[in-house]
Formats: C-alpha cells, sequence, structure tokens
C-alpha cells in the first residue's frame, strides 16, 4: 500500500537520530511531523515536514497536534541522553523520559493511536551477562538513564496487555555518522560521543581526546563499542513503524552491527579518513563504561527484513566528516543562535 500523505508523529525529529528518520520517513512517502520542544534540539534540522513546538509534559498540547494532524502512528526519540547528567540529577530523567512518556502514551490512548515506536538503548543491559547481546539478555542498567529507559518499556508492555498498544522498543546501540548529503547530522551541544571528538580533534575545533582507559580486556585495551550508522537506523525505524498496526503486542529488538570496534580503530580510521593526525592521550576508564557492548542483532534483521547497509567505520567517519565541513559552513547568525542556545 503506498504511504502517500500518511502523517506520522516523531516526538524529538528536531535532534540527531530523530532528523534523520524524518528524511527515510519522507523518503518513503509519509509526511513526518516533529513535535519538539527544541531545548536540547534544532529548528534547522526540521526539513522533511511541519514542526509543532511543544513539550512532551504538555498533555492537552500533544491532544492537540494528533487532534490536529491524525497521524498513523508515534516514533519517540524525544528525551535526555547523557547518562553523566542523569547520574548527577536523576530526576530530571525520570520526569522527562519516564513521566514525559506516560503523558504522550496517555494522549495517544485518549486520541485512539496504538501504533508506537519508541528509542530504547544497549544502556538498558548495564554491564551484560554475555557479548554479543541477545534480547534475552538480562536488562539491569547502571544509571538512571538506562533505569529511565527500561522503565518506558515496562510501562509499554503494561499498556499492551492492556490493549492499548502496538510497540516496538528498538534498542540502539551506538548512533553515529551523518546523512549521505550532508543535509543533517549530528549537532549536540554539549558533545560527548567518540566520534564527533575524535574527528573535532584531528580538526583542531575541539580539544585532544582523552581514551577513557586503556586497561580494558578487549584486544587492544580500549573499550569495544557496535557504531551503527544513523541511516541504518533511521530505515529500521520505517521498518518497524511498517510492521505496527497488525493489533496490540509488544517487541523488542536490538539495533546493532554485531562487529565491535575499538577506540583505537576510530583512531586510526579518522586518521586515515581525514589524513590528519588525532591528538589524543590516555585517561582513567569513565566509571560506568563497559569494556564491550557488541549487539546480536539477527532478532531485529529477521523481523525487519532489514540489514545495515551504511555502517563500516570508513563510511560512518567520512559522513560525519563531511558534516562536520559543511556545519561550520553554516550562516553566522544560525551558529550564533546555537550559541546562544547552549549558553542557557
Ligand atoms: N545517540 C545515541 O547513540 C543513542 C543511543 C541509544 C539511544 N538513544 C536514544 O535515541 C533518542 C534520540 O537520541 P539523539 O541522540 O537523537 O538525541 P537528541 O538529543 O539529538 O534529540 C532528542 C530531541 O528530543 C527533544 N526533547 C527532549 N526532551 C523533550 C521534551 N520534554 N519535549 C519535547 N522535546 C524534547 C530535544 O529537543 C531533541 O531535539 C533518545 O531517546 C536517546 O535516548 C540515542
Ligand atoms: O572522549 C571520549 C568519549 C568516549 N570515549 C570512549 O568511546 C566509546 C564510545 O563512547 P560514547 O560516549 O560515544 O558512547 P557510549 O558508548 O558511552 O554511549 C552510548 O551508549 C550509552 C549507554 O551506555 C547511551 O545510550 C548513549 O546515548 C550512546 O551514545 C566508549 O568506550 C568511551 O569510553 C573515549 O574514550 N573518549
Amino acid at each position: 500500500m503506498p504511504n502517500d500523505e500518511k502523517p506520522v508523529l516523531v516526538t524529538g525529529g528536531a535532534g540527531y537520530i530523530g532528523s534523520h528518520t524524518c528524511k527515510a520517513l519522507a523518503a518513503a512517502g509519509y509526511t513526518p511531523i516533529t513535535y519538539d520542544s527544541l531545548c536540547r534540539g534544532n529548528a534547522w534540522a526540521v526539513r522533511y515536514g511541519p514542526l509543532e513546538v511543544g513539550d512532551l509534559m504538555d498533555g492537552e498540547r500533544l491532544r492537540d497536534v494528533i487532534h490536529k494532524h491524525a497521524p498513523i502512528g508515534v516514533i519517540h526519540f524525544a528525551a535526555f541522553s547523557y547518562v553523566g547528567e542523569s547520574t548527577g540529577d536523576p530526576l530530571l530523567y525520570y520526569r522527562n523520559n519516564v513521566a514525559g512518556t506516560a503523558t504522550l502514551l496517555r494522549a495517544m490512548q485518549v486520541e485512539g493511536i496504538k501504533r508506537f515506536v519508541f528509542s530504547s538503548t544497549c544502556a538498558t543491559y548495564g554491564t551484560p551477562e554475555r557479548t554479543p547481546i541477545d534480547e534475552d539478555c538480562p536488562q539491569r542498567p547502571i544509571n538512571p538513564y538506562g533505569h529511565s529507559k527500561l522503565m518506558v518499556e515496562q510501562i509499554m508492555r503494561d499498556c499492551a496487555r492492556a490493549g492499548h498498544l502496538d510497540a516496538i522498543a528498538l534498542r540502539y546501540f551506538n548512533a553515529a555518522g551523518a546523512d549521505a548529503a550532508a543535509e543533517i547530522g549530528e549537532a549536540h551541544n554539549p558533545e560527548t560521543h567518540l566520534i564527533p571528538l575524535a574527528l573535532g580533534a584531528a580538526k583542531g575545533t575541539c580539544p585532544p581526546l582523552t581514551v577513557f582507559g586503556d586497561d580494558h580486556d578487549t584486544p587492544d585495551g580500549t573499550c569495544i563499542r557496535d557504531y551503527i550508522h544513523v541511516s541504518d537506523l533511521s530505515d529500521a525505524h520505517v521498518a518497524a513503524l511498517a510492521r505496527t498496526g497488525k493489533g496490540p503486542g509488544f517487541d523488542a529488538l536490538n539495533l546493532g552491527t554485531g562487529t565491535g570496534v575499538s577506540v583505537r580503530d576510530v583512531i586510526d580510521m579518522t586518521r586515515e579518513i581525514t589524513g590528519r593526525e588525532v591528538p589524543h592521550s590516555y585517561g582513567p576508564r569513565r566509571k560506568g563504561d563497559p569494556s564491550a557492548l557488541v549487539a546480536d542483532p539477527s532478532r531485529a534483521f529477521a523481523t525487519l527484513d532489514w540489514k545495515p547497509s551504511h555502517s563500516d567505520l570508513s563510511n560512518i567517519l567520512q559522513t560525519a566528516w563531511a558534516w562536520m565541513e559543511r556545519e561550520r559552513r553554516m550562516p553566522p547568525t544560525t551558529r550564533l543562535a546555537q550559541a546562544a542556545k547552549g549558553a542557557r
């Protein structure tokens, strides 16, 4: 069935993964309606459908927007996602990520919307019992951010059991890279993720990189992660949305590649892609950093009939580098507005 004109509500569509998913939705013929407070997102990233500015905690506004656009379903990215911040201010995370999602789900229930795709995370596994991590691995988060996402999964299960929700939780591993056309990309403030920090160190726009530990139980002593290209993640969301619509239920799927990459590998490949040295030094381990997090994504491959096709490390770094070059050329007013927003 063609998707022409089918509206989909995308909370957090002004953020990194949300904006890329809006592009993928538009390419698949849907109309993505972004609902975002812009507290950590960027209005310039909303290019593929309308923007409705509003907060997750504002149930009345959510109901009005749902009523106005009559979406077929909701893809829910809006959340806070800094592990360190969540440890210092847990209530910020439980309020925004848990109470905010409950408010959204209530608005959906009142308006009769059941189809729901949720941004969960590998952080729900904590320090995993086994690697690669499959979906049946025990979920024992080790920080409030991971707990907040696991709590939402529980809420989703309960709502599905009550017949109110037809939902899929997508547990992402490490999102990275940027849109191939460099129209959008990662623009967090502050930036804490390895790949933009390594590229920024090579470019000279970020301080030298600190590698968090070289004494991990891994072949080169640095942490291993499963980096998945943001465009592959976006395609998986479109596939997950298409899979809902058959009636109430809950499923959870790991979105990763199944391949582990070390911090050392990232530094080496960054040097190769940029042709520049990556100034770096070795520091202590980061608190709460598991040595290795690698997905077993076979269930997602089978369920969604999807496979990552943009996620080799060189493509991730090339697209992120192209975006960084492009971002620097943004009009000064855009950069000034962003800087002012970051300072608030
Ligand atoms: N980036 C990753 O590697 C990664 C990994 C696993 C899971 N996730 C999850 O994926 C989702 C998207 O991550 P991202 O990196 O794109 O984050 P992001 O910060 O770039 O985007 C989040 C967006 O949500 C909006 N938002 C936050 N709270 C809101 C509220 N109360 N009301 C309305 N809008 C609000 C922000 O303004 C922002 O535009 C998050 O839920 C995150 O926890 C991300
Ligand atoms: O300056 C840095 C930044 C990161 N790293 C290392 O690089 C790897 C990747 O770190 P990121 O901060 O980029 O990503 P995380 O694996 O910590 O975070 C990911 O998993 C988290 C849950 O654990 C959240 O879901 C988060 O949004 C998601 O990006 C880690 O081994 C980290 O120790 C460094 O060595 N130096």
